[in-house]
């Protein structure tokens, strides 16, 4: 009996091993249907020389994009850059970029990339939340409309999270860690306009939806097995607004006051929907977790990078004294009222930031889809691609190519608020009412934050570009405003590395800042 107990385990575990390196084998060995004509960079032509450009893909992605941007997309050539984790993707040449970005959804799919990306169909809680995008149409039509209204609530939140995470000793300097307390402060204020307070003050609550945040990326494919952390805090929520609706429907009272956060705008939109699965509180509250997951990870990164570069600057002293001089002359315009106006003048702090995600930010290649036409697609240059390929192009190139850029390894703070060439060259694609407001706010010499275009796409480009990015911009510029407005911090001798892994960028996670709070600063805001 035991012998045969022992032999199953044998033989399930010699399963499991021949399964997972006929896998390995594949990653390695798959040139996944690609024509033989397509160089892949890393690699010399034969088999092993391309597997083991795969495995080093791990780390030298930044090497291989920068060796195929001057080998063959300044060429106007396509190339392969391997990719262990996710196979390999095509990536085009600048010049047909806007071929790109013009193929329909049914020909070139983003959704499909980011599907297989974060394992989507096990990670997203349900199937509909990636093939079916109803935040996107929330985002757009209500959060990004409703910036002006909730600014308040978003500046009552920096504040309180700030003097939490650095405190508001005038005397002494404290050690901080960026990332932490970046990440602390970003979900509150964040929370605050999803799901509104007293939630977003939870403390429980904070911490299920960070660590539910952290784990899409690191855990692909098992999140599904983490209990369901939303149920206790979201469906009774839900339950009852939904509740409040119906009784006011059927017996209106000049006293009910809709509140104005995210799961009220899902609610209106859920109520719409054709399908009634939509409407369930179950899939309100899990589309609000995938959201949580897209909306404060992306930010507390970009906030992690901007502090370093501007501390780590050798005219970090210049740079923080110019932006917090802006800071207090806007607000001064405005009798020290935070308005949609007064961040949308302030257009050092927005500068300061675009250039950290330019130089820094955490997306190497652009506007990356998969082939889904069953019949493949041709490029431009006539290369056919199978169905199943991933195409893109080098964003990381873009960004630190001097021809874009001068000193494109510098950390310039005020690159986009001095009206220069570089500014001349941006070309906004996709204009909406919001970005064109942005963009008439900066008198239409430099590009704002949100304005994607051709040499920037931190944001993506084109159609799928963060529907978020104008929440974004505003939280983000509402905190380093503030950061600024009320706290000195010790300049650092060098800038703590970004690490790469694969096509992935991430922060420094443990590196600390020293700062301490302005004088008369305490209970001024
Ligand atoms: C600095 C902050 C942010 C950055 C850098 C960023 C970046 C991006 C990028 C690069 C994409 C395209 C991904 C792709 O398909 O290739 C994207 C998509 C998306 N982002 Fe953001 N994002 C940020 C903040 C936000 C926020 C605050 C929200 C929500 C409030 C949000 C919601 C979304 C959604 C729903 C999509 C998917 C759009 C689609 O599939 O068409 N993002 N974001």
């Amino acid at each position: 009996m035991l012998l045969d107990a022992d032999l199953t385990v044998l033989l399930f575990g010699l399963v499991v091993v021949s399964l997972v390196l006929s896998h390995i084998h594949s990653r390695l060995f798959s040139r996944a249907s690609l024509p033989d004509e397509l160089p892949w960079v890393g690699a010399k032509g034969s088999a092993l020389s391309r597997a083991k450009a795969v495995l080093l893909s791990v780390v030298k992605t930044r090497q291989y994009l920068e060796e195929g941007y001057y080998k063959y997309s300044k060429q106007n050539k396509p190339y392969v850059l391997p990719n262990i984790l996710t196979g390999p993707e095509v990536i085009i040449p600048m010049s047909q970029l806007r071929w790109l970005l013009e193929q329909p959804d049914s020909i070139l799919s983003q959704n499909e990339v980011n599907r297989q990306f974060l394992e989507a169909d096990y990670t997203m809680l349900h199937p509909n939340i990636i093939r079916d995008t109803v935040h996107e149409r929330v985002i757009r039509r209500e959060m990004t409309n409703q910036l002006g209204p909730l600014t308040e609530d978003m500046v009552d939140e920096v504040e309180f999270a700030l003097e939490q995470n650095w405190g508001v000793d005038t005397e002494e300097w404290r050690e901080v860690p960026v990332y932490d307390t970046m990440a602390d402060i970003i979900r509150r204020i964040s929370n605050r306009v999803l799901v509104g307070v007293p939630l977003c003050r939870d403390k429980d609550y904070l911490k299920s939806s960070g660590s539910f945040s952290r784990n899409v990326v690191i855990t692909a494919g098992m999140i599904n097995l983490l209990p369901h952390f939303l149920r206790p805090y979201i469906i009774p929520m839900i339950q009852k607004r939904k509740e409040q609706i119906a009784k006011n429907e059927k017996f209106p009272v000049s006293s009910y006051k809709e509140q104005n956060d995210y799961i009220q705008w899902a609610l209106r939109h859920a109520f719409k929907h054709w399908d009634p699965n939509e409407r369930t509180s179950e899939m309100i509250s899990k589309r609000l977790a995938v959201l949580s997951f897209a909306a404060i990870q992306s930010s507390v990164i970009t906030m992690t990078n901007t502090l370093f570069d501007l501390v780590s600057s050798p005219f970090a002293a210049g740079f923080m004294s110019d932006l917090r001089n802006e800071v207090e002359l806007e607000l001064g315009q405005e009798s020290g009222s935070w308005t949609k106006t007064c961040l949308a003048r302030m257009t050092h702090i927005d500068s300061a930031l675009r250039e950290s995600m330019r130089l820094c930010g955490f997306v190497s290649r652009g506007v990356l889809k998969m082939v889904v036409a069953p019949e493949g697609v041709t490029l431009p240059d006539g290369t056919h691609l199978p169905p199943g390929t991933k195409v893109g192009v080098s964003a990381y190139s873009i960004h630190h190519d001097e021809s874009a850029y001068s000193g494109a390894y510098i950390y310039d703070a005020f690159r986009f608020s001095r009206p220069s060439k570089d500014a001349a060259k941006v070309e906004c694609v996709t204009a909406n009412k919001a970005e064109k407001a942005a963009r008439d706010a900066l008198k239409g010499k430099t590009p704002a934050l949100v304005t994607t275009s051709d040499t920037f796409m931190a944001f993506s480009h084109g159609r799928h570009a963060c529907p978020g990015r104008f929440f974004a911009a505003h939280q983000l510029k509402l905190t380093l405003a503030h950061i600024m407005l009320n706290y000195d911090i010790e300049p650092l001798a060098e800038r703590p590395e970004n690490k790469w892994l694969v096509s992935s960028i991430g922060p420094p996670m443990k590196s600390t800042i020293r700062v301490k709070r302005r004088p008369g600063t305490v209970g001024a805001i």
